[in-house]
C-alpha cells in the first residue's frame, strides 16, 4: 500500500465492521461521527458498542460473517480476532471500494490515522503503519499545541476569508491580508471583532493592510503562528 492522505465524505454511505471488539469500537466511533450508516457483524460486541445500538446510525447483526454481509457496501473494516476469518472476509471484498484490514493494514487500501479536530481544523497523523505508538505521541503533542480554543480561531479565519474574497482588493493584496491575519495578535477576540468590522467597511486593500500593520507587530514580521 502506498497511502495518499485525502479527506473523504462518508455521509449516508454504508459501512460494515466485521468484529465487535476494541478495534471495532474505535472504528465505529469515527465512522458514526462521519455520518456513515454503520452495520456491525459479530456474534459478540463490547458494552460500549451495545450502548450505541439503536441510537444514531449503528445496527448490529449478531452472527458470524458470511459473504452476503459485504454486498452493496462502500467501506469494510475487517476486525475479527480470527486470522482465517479475516482472510475470508478480504477475499469477499473484491468489489468494495474501501477496505481496512485491522490485523494486516498493508492488505487493505484504507488506513485510519491518529486524528483530532478543532472546529474546522482537522489534524491527522500517520506513519504508514510503522509505529502506531509514535503516531499517538505526535498526535498528543499536537493536541496540546492546538488546544480546544483553536476551533474558534479557525472559525474567525474562515469568516474573514469569506469577507475578503468578496472585496474588490487586488489579488496580491488579498494574499497579504490573509497572511497578516495569521499574526498572533488576532488570537485576541476583541481584535478579531475590530478586524471583522474593518474588513466589512473597507473597500481599499492598501488601507486594510496599513490598518492591520498598526494592530499587529507588522506584516511579515515573523510573528505568525
Ligand atoms: C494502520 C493502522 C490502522 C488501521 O488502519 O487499522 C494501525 C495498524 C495496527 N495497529 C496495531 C497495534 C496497535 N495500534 C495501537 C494504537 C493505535 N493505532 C492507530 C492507528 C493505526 N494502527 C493505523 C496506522 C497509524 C499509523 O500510520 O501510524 C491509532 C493511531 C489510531 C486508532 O486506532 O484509532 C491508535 C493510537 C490511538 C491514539 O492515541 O489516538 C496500539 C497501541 C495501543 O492500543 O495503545 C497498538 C499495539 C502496539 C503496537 O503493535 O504497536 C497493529 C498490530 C495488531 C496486532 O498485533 O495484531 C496494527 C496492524 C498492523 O501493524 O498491520
Ligand atoms: N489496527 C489496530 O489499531 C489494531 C489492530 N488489532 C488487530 O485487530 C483485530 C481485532 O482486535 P480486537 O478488536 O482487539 O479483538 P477482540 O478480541 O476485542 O474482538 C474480536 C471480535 O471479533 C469477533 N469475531 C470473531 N469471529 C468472528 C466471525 N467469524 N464473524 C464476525 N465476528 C467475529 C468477536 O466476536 C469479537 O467481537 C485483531 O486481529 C488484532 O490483531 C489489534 C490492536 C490494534
Amino acid at each position: 500500500m502506498k497511502p495518499t492522505p485525502l479527506m473523504v465524505d462518508l455521509t449516508g454511505k454504508n459501512a460494515v465492521i466485521v468484529g465487535g471488539g476494541k478495534v471495532a469500537e474505535k472504528r465505529a466511533r469515527v465512522l458514526v461521527e462521519s455520518g456513515a450508516l454503520v452495520t456491525i457483524i459479530s456474534p459478540t460486541i463490547t458494552q460500549a458498542l451495545q450502548s450505541k445500538i439503536g441510537h444514531n446510525t449503528i445496527e448490529w447483526k449478531q452472527k458470524d460473517f458470511d459473504s452476503s454481509d459485504v454486498q452493496h457496501t462502500y467501506l469494510v473494516v475487517i476486525a475479527t480476532d480470527d486470522e482465517g476469518t479475516n482472510e475470508q472476509i478480504l477475499a469477499a471484498c473484491e468489489h468494495v471500494p474501501l477496505v481496512n484490514v485491522a490485523s494486516k493494514a498493508e492488505c487493505g487500501n484504507l488506513h485510519f490515522p491518529g486524528h483530532f479536530s478543532r472546529g474546522k481544523l482537522s489534524v491527522a497523523v500517520s506513519t504508514n503503519g510503522a509505529s502506531p505508538m509514535l503516531t499517538s505521541r505526535i498526535k498528543e503533542e499536537l493536541e496540546q499545541k492546538y488546544d480546544e480554543d483553536y476551533g474558534a480561531y479557525v472559525d474567525f479565519l474562515f469568516e474573514c476569508r469569506q469577507l475578503i474574497k468578496r472585496k474588490p482588493f487586488a489579488s496580491d493584496e488579498k494574499r497579504l491580508i490573509l497572511q497578516a491575519l495569521l499574526d498572533e495578535a488576532f488570537f485576541d477576540t476583541e481584535k478579531q471583532q475590530e478586524l471583522r468590522i474593518h474588513i466589512e467597511r473597507s473597500e481599499e486593500g492598501g488601507d486594510m493592510l496599513e490598518w492591520i500593520e498598526r494592530k499587529t507587530s507588522g506584516v511579515g514580521s515573523g510573528s505568525q503562528v
